[in-house]
């Protein structure tokens, strides 16, 4: 041995070391004991599969991001109240309605778990993450953005952008082929135009390159949440996953940052327009877009409590929420309708009834009479939700009603939407695609809290009306020019929650047109 030690004072050292280790892990875990006393009192009575002293049962979540999810929806059976212990880290899962309305009513469960914490260099402390007056004041002043007087007027946009989506398809017609890539792209290239009102003319590939970089994000957060070793800063930065995310940050937010200064830009050019006379009236008003974007830029210049950073924080939390969740639903819906050609009949008919043989576009009132459509929609948000766990942190005890049980604090509680959503006395027929399940007089015996894919309470999601919108005319448009084909059924979907619910095997569907219309050629 070099360093003039011999080999044998080396295994001296490194058994010395390795005492030392064990031996300061024992004296932490004791004092992690005496410490959380009241903490794991509580969490003994909970329901749950046995894990080890200090790992709990981390070592259990392991393999494919499919393989993790099903292990999870395993253990989820185990009762509505669930606990897991990831380390130090407890994690209770909860998915009794009853349960539920206790967290999600309250104004005292607001706080987002450490979890999300991963995702505050991409969003900030944008909307979906902010806690506090900062969330309160953002809240207000976004939510009436996503107002249903100011949706309508997306109407014509939507069309467009539906339109476009039917005809890239075209040329995959007859294969087999991923349609979450082009609901992805669809998606984010609405948004632009909606919500962020950045004109088409002005757009480049910059959308399509936006949906491949937050698809990695997902796919990179997601890892850091299933590889323990991937949490502290400094050893993610210098992995290979830290790199990628330098990367795809890069991309995410020089978009968002294009889009803020083409709409100051816009804006400083309309103040300009309305100051000189020999401008139209039309002519403004076409630039004039208001989308949540305009008014946010307005408010920040008529002194609200929102600055530019903050401005970018929310945008890049409305493209985020606003695009990889519609874009699931929407993928979710298209293997649906393959899988169940019978379903997907009636909604064919319902929309022959509406269109008849006319290429026009949809109507705000042709959405309120796609009342099929909208039944199959709810059901795949009930079987398939985007979002299928929502995480809190607990700041105090909570009493549950389910059963004798009090919730410790500090803990994070898990609303598993997705278990919630197949409860055998809520539905006769929990795991069945059953659009009827949705007809008024069923839903209408149903509590609030029962059918959450939107999440519900304060902090419920704003964009609820606007996806709802947006996914009939899009879906409405591909499936009056296209049957939708699959040699899959529902057996065959392997579901992987990273982040946003996805199938492992990508949304592989096939196209079939439809003879008598004849929309690509507009
Ligand atoms: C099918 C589509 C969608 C689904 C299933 C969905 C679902 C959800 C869920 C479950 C939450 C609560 C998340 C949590 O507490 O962790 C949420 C929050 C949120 N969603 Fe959506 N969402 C969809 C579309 C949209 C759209 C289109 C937008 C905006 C254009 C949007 C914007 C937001 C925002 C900003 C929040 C955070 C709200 C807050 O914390 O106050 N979402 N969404």
């Amino acid at each position: 041995m070099s360093l003039g030690i011999t080999t044998h004072e080396f295994h001296v050292y490194v058994n010395v070391l390795q005492y030392f280790i064990i031996f300061t892990l024992i004296l932490w875990y004791m004092y992690w004991q005496l410490s959380k006393r009241y903490v794991l009192k509580l969490a003994e009575k909970l329901p749950g599969p046995k894990g080890w002293p200090l790992i709990g049962n981390a070592l259990e979540f392991r393999g494919s991001a499919h393989e993790i999810m099903k292990k999870l929806c395993r253990y989820l059976e185990i009762d509505s109240v669930v606990k897991l212990w990831i380390g130090p880290k407890l994690l209770i899962f909860l998915s009794d309605p009853k349960d539920v309305e206790i967290i999600l009513s309250s104004y005292d469960h607001i706080d987002k778990s450490s979890e999300y914490d991963l995702f505050k260099p991409w969003l900030g402390n944008g909307l979906l993450i902010s806690t506090g007056e900062t969330w309160k004041s953002h809240r207000k002043l976004i939510y009436p953005t996503f107002h249903m007087n100011i949706l309508k007027k997306f109407i014509v946009l939507f069309n467009t952008n539906s339109r476009e989506t039917v005809e890239k398809l075209w040329k995959e017609v007859g294969k087999t082929f991923d349609c979450h890539d082009y609901m992805s792209e669809a998606t984010v290239e609405m948004l632009l135009e909606t919500a962020m009102g950045v004109n088409k003319k002005t757009q480049d590939r910059s959308g399509y390159e936006y949906a491949q970089a937050v698809m990695q994000m997902c796919d990179i957060l997601h890892s850091r949440h299933m590889k323990i070793w991937l949490k502290p800063d400094w050893i993610f930065k210098l992995s290979s996953y830290g790199r990628i995310q330098k990367a795809m940050l890069n991309i995410i937010h020089s978009l968002t940052n294009k889009i803020i200064k083409s709409k100051m830009d816009t804006l400083d050019e309309l103040s300009q327009s309305c100051k000189n006379a020999s401008r139209s009236d039309t002519d403004v008003e076409e630039k004039r877009r208001v989308a949540f974007l305009d008014l946010l830029v307005e408010a920040s210049q008529n002194g609200e409590h929102i600055t530019r950073k903050e401005i970018r924080e929310q945008v890049d939390t409305i493209m985020f929420e606003g695009h990889d969740t519609t874009a699931a639903a929407a993928s979710f819906f298209l293997s649906l309708m393959a899988a169940h050609p019978d379903i997907q009949n009636r909604v064919i008919q319902e929309l022959d009834e509406i269109f008849g043989n006319s290429d026009r576009s949809a109507t705000f009132s042709d959405t309120l009479e796609m009342k099929y459509l909208e039944r199959c929609l709810l059901e795949t948000l009930r079987l398939y939700p985007p979002v299928p766990f929502i995480a809190r942190h607990l700041n105090q005890p909570v009493k549950l009603v389910s059963g004798n049980y009090i919730l410790p604090p500090g803990c994070t509680v898990v609303i598993a939407t997705i278990k919630l959503h197949r409860r055998e006395d809520i539905y006769a027929n929990p795991n069945k695609y059953e659009p009827d399940n949705f007809l008024p007089e069923r839903a209408a015996n149903r509590n609030y809290y029962e059918f959450i894919p939107f999440s519900a309470g304060p902090r419920n999601c704003v964009g609820r009306k606007y996806a709802m919108l947006k996914l009939k005319v899009l879906l409405s448009t591909v499936m009056r020019n296209f049957y939708i084909r699959s040699h899959m059924t529902e057996k065959d979907f392997k579901l992987q929650g990273d982040i946003i619910l996805k199938r492992e095997e990508g949304f592989q569907v096939r196209l079939e047109p439809r003879k008598y219309t004849n929309l690509k050629q507009l």
